[in-house]
């Protein structure tokens, strides 16, 4: 099983001020989804020459307040793995929870015994970095 590390997700209050931060580390806008059913942008940003590991700020469009108070800023660690679902059942298989399975099969949502929340996703789909990023506007909250 290969599992190739992605991106950490941190939720932000303010994105502009946040992306300015970014910027003046050398940190460049790669990807943005802005999602009008689930009312939440996602902009994906990395130093040039790593694209590939970018941090992803979810900006929810309303604040996060209704979330719970241990995911506000930290959202996840996510890696693209060969087989989600065989991923998914070694996982079980040694006791692992699948708080969110991988019914759609690209994206799952596991917790590690600290409960920090780890996003798995199908290497090759169009969600993970390597396919072209594609426009994900105007999709229901997945
Ligand atoms: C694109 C992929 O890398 C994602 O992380 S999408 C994960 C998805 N994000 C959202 O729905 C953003 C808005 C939401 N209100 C939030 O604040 O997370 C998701 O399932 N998020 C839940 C999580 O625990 O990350
Ligand atoms: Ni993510």
């Amino acid at each position: 099983m290969t599992l190739r590390y992605l991106h950490t997700m941190v939720r932000v209050k303010d994105l502009e001020k946040t992306m300015d931060f970014f910027k003046l580390l050398g940190l460049k806008e790669t990807r943005r989804i802005d999602n009008e059913g689930g009312r939440f942008s996602l902009i994906f940003m990395a130093p040039e020459g790593q694209e590939e590991c970018p941090v992803e700020l979810t900006y929810n469009w309303d604040g996060d307040d209704a979330l719970p108070s241990d995911s506000r800023h930290f959202g996840h660690l996510a890696y693209s793995v060969d087989n989600i679902y065989e991923t998914c059942q070694l996982l079980m298989d040694n006791g692992v929870t699948i708080n969110r399975p991988p019914r759609d099969g690209h994206m799952a949502f596991v917790r590690s015994p600290d409960n920090i929340s780890i996003e798995l996703l199908q290497a090759g789909d169009s969600l993970a970095p390597s396919e072209p990023w594609a426009s994900m506007e105007n999709v229901g909250h997945w």
